[in-house]
């Protein structure tokens, strides 16, 4: 079987810098031989113009529309095709696949594509989702727009961006704004779209037991409070459509037949406001943790460690999700009791 070809989407409201990034990220020696995907909203594509990438042919530009509603099936065939369109003499040109998505996609439903397509699924493995934020203008964003905040929930990495303008909110308050949004996720910095690249590199999004990054730092867990204490002026959920993560922690090992029907009933009741689940739990009869991943209803295959990280056998569950009350999720563990 041929190893699959690294995939990164690269989100982030307009104007938060995702071009300014790509832009640098083409250049350094890991990605300078990268496919980039751009995906621009109108009929004039500015940012194939602006991408000044070496080798302008591996530039692909999507038709006009958003990837995540109306052209979600070109962005399946374009991914299907470049294998041979960008190979010659049976070697494909590129080693790694870079989408840009636009500045007011939904990212959850792209992601969906990229994991629910078999035939995406077999040829490409997502590595990552990066979201740029922007220092000046992103909490006002992030509080107006779903959008924004459905690009910051999802995201594996954040980069925050246009530090260097003296307007900039402090990095302390972006993060605590961030937080609630998303615990999992790595923020970082990005100054005219410079950024510590092995952050990017790092990323395994998919299959995050197999790689070398350490267990611990992929499920980062940091029990989260209830009810973060955030001025009004860093609280980003003002208006409905809450994205909220909550976190878990289980003490009794868990019966596997439990676990099974727990997740088949919740990822059929409120698997589309599941935008992202991370969990290592401590399953009943096992030496090691089962590690279990998903977005939305979407599921990578469960991994079993052949022994724990370290001596806290605990099980821990994170869920960030979308008008999902505390209490319904709360209730919802508790059936994962023996
Ligand atoms: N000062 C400063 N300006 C930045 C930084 N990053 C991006 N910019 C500027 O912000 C503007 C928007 O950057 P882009 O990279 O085009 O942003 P984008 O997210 O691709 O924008 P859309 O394509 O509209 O979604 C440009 O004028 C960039 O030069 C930064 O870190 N500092």
């Amino acid at each position: 079987m041929q190893p699959r070809i690294p995939l990164y989407l690269l989100t982030g409201f307009l104007g938060s810098g995702k071009t300014t990034l790509l832009n640098q990220l083409v250049k350094t020696s890991e990605f300078a031989n990268s496919l980039v995907i751009i995906n621009e909203l109108g009929s004039t594509s500015l940012d194939h113009l602006l991408m000044t990438h070496s080798q302008e042919e591996q530039v692909v530009e999507l038709a006009s529309g958003c990837i995540c509603c109306t052209i979600r099936s070109d962005l399946s065939k374009t991914l299907r095709d470049i294998v041979w369109r960008f190979s010659r003499q049976g070697r494909k040109q590129f080693d790694r696949v870079l989408i840009e998505t636009t500045g007011l996609a939904d990212p959850a439903p792209v992601l969906h594509t990229l994991m629910a397509d078999p035939k995406i699924a077999d040829q490409y493995r997502l590595h990552g989702v990066v979201t740029c934020v922007d220092s000046v203008n992103g909490l006002s964003t992030l509080r107006e727009h779903f959008e924004a905040r459905q690009q910051a929930a999802v995201a594996d990495l954040i980069l925050l961006t246009k530090q260097d303008l003296p307007e900039a909110m402090p990095v302390a308050d972006l993060t605590s704004a961030l937080r609630p949004l998303n615990p999992l996720a790595q923020i970082a910095l990005a100054e005219q779209g410079q950024a510590d690249w092995q952050l990017i590199g790092q990323l395994d999004h998919a299959e995050p037991v197999q790689s070398d990054t350490p267990l611990q730092s992929w499920l980062r867990f940091t029990p989260l409070a209830d009810e973060p204490q955030l001025t009004p002026e860093l609280q980003l959920n003002a208006h409905g459509d809450a994205i909220q993560a909550y976190s878990f922690e289980l003490a009794e090992p868990i019966p596997m037949p439990k676990f099974e029907l727990w997740l088949n009933e919740l990822l059929a009741l409120k698997g589309p406001d599941l935008l992202r689940m991370k969990a290592i739990l401590h399953i009943q009869g096992f030496p090691g943790p089962m590690v279990i991943h998903g977005v939305q209803h979407l599921f990578h295959p469960a991994a079993f460690l052949t022994q724990w990280p370290n001596a806290d056998r605990q099980s821990k569950l994170v869920f960030i999700t979308r008008n999902i009350p505390r209490e319904l999720l709360a209730q919802s563990v508790q059936m994962l009791r023996p």
